[in-house]
């Protein structure tokens, strides 16, 4: 959405929705969702090893699905993904060649060939999902008796209040949700515990472990909040391994502003990307360094510049469902497999960057097993 007076209002209605405490009202579903994630990790860390991006995308897809279309995709039970992720991710993948090949492809669907035609539905299969998912929400809402969310959309999709959106742009939104949502915060996450085990950040995890032993296991996010170390760590991976540390491109206003000694003329398009901005050696000593510890005292150009989920008008609106979703994630995995380690296989080879506007390992596993004391 390019026109920035829709956006404002776009991002008006979603607000309350995405606000902490509305976030707070659905932690029981997530809390079931990286439960079960975890568990699945132990089991398999525990057999041989675990691929926690695996996991991790299950887990993240599944909440986003949850919270957008008010049912689950249920991958984490399933075990792989739905054939409309499948769908999801292939329409990503090949929406710019699409684009440029429009003439071609309408050709190509006149051909008898069962794959390619099946291949070229991919929109309409999207959209049926979408509109049968949003349908079926909405009868439950209008018969639901009581108060409370039970997706983002709810209230739009409530008979008895105004409907601020029509289903077609809810169900645009809803899957625009599970696109941003799930490997953003899967990637994200793997990367904080790869960060944390590996062998000579012994001393971190240590110490994390001790702070996460002052808390039960069934602790709430909100008490995992007073966990600073807990914090620091989740913000060190996010400074270094933010899945979306790439240029952010905004256009110029008006008549044009004054940055430094520049005048940069209105229309023009600037970015900032946090990958360069979070190893500004003026701003983090020592910055390839993943040091936690540098957060217990944060200078104001560190806050400053600190900005793995965006900045301004278009910050990233689920941020407050992304921490809760690292916090829990991490706390959760810490307390479930204090053995673990990282396999032979997850290298700092294996977990170099793949860099499409969202990082990935290059080798996309990151597998951990369970020490053997
Ligand atoms: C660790 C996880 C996440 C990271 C690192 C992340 C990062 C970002 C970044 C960098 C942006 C662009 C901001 C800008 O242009 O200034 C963004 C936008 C956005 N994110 Fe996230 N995100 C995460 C999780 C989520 C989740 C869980 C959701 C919702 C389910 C979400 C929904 C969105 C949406 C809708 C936008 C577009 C906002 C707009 O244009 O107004 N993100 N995110």
């Amino acid at each position: 959405m390019t026109d920035p007076k829709q956006h404002a209002t776009r991002r008006r209605l979603f607000a309350q929705p995405f606000s902490n405490s509305s976030i707070t009202t659905f932690e029981p579903a997530i809390r079931r969702k990286v439960d079960l994630a975890v568990s699945k990790i132990k089991r398999d860390a525990e057999e041989s090893s675990a691929d926690i991006l695996k996991w991790f995308t299950f887990m993240a897809t599944d909440v986003a699905g949850e919270l957008s279309f008010g049912t689950s995709f249920d991958m984490l039970q399933h075990e792989q993904k739905t054939p409309y992720i499948r769908d999801l991710e292939t329409a990503m993948m090949i929406s710019g060649m699409r684009s440029e090949l429009q003439p071609l492809l309408k050709i190509a669907s006149y051909l008898p060939l069962r794959s390619l035609r099946h291949a070229l539905a991919i929109d309409e299969r999207l959209n049926s999902y979408g509109h049968e998912a949003i349908q079926n929400h909405k009868a439950y809402i209008a018969t639901r008796q009581g108060p409370g969310a039970t997706s983002l959309f709810s209230k739009f999709l409530d008979p008895k209040k105004n409907q601020e959106l029509s289903d077609a742009e809810i169900e645009q939104e809803a899957s625009n949700l599970i696109v941003a949502g799930s490997d953003t915060t899967a990637v994200s996450l793997t990367y904080l515990i790869w960060a944390v085990l590996r062998p000579d950040n012994n001393h971190i995890r240590e110490k994390l472990m001790d702070e996460i032993s002052t808390l039960p296991l069934d602790a709430r996010g909100s008490d995992l909040t007073s966990l600073q170390y807990l914090k620091a760590v989740v913000d060190e991976a996010l400074r270094l391994y933010g899945a979306a540390p790439g240029s952010l491109p905004r256009i110029v206003p008006g008549a044009g502003t004054v940055l430094g000694p520049y005048h940069i003329p209105g229309g023009v398009t600037v970015s900032t990307q946090a990958f360069t901005i979070h190893r500004d050696p003026n701003i983090f000593r020592d910055p390839e360094r993943f040091d936690p510890s540098r957060w217990e005292n944060p200078t104001q150009e560190m806050r400053d510049a600190f900005s793995p989920f965006g900045a301004g008008s278009r910050t990233c609106i689920g941020i407050h469902l992304a921490m809760l979703e690292l916090l829990l994630g991490t706390f959760l995995l810490f307390k479930q497999c204090p053995a673990a380690v990282l396999s032979p296989t997850t290298t700092d080879e294996s977990m170099e960057f793949e860099n499409y506007f969202l990082i990935a390992p290059k080798s996309h596993r990151c597998e951990i097993q369970l020490r053997h004391e």
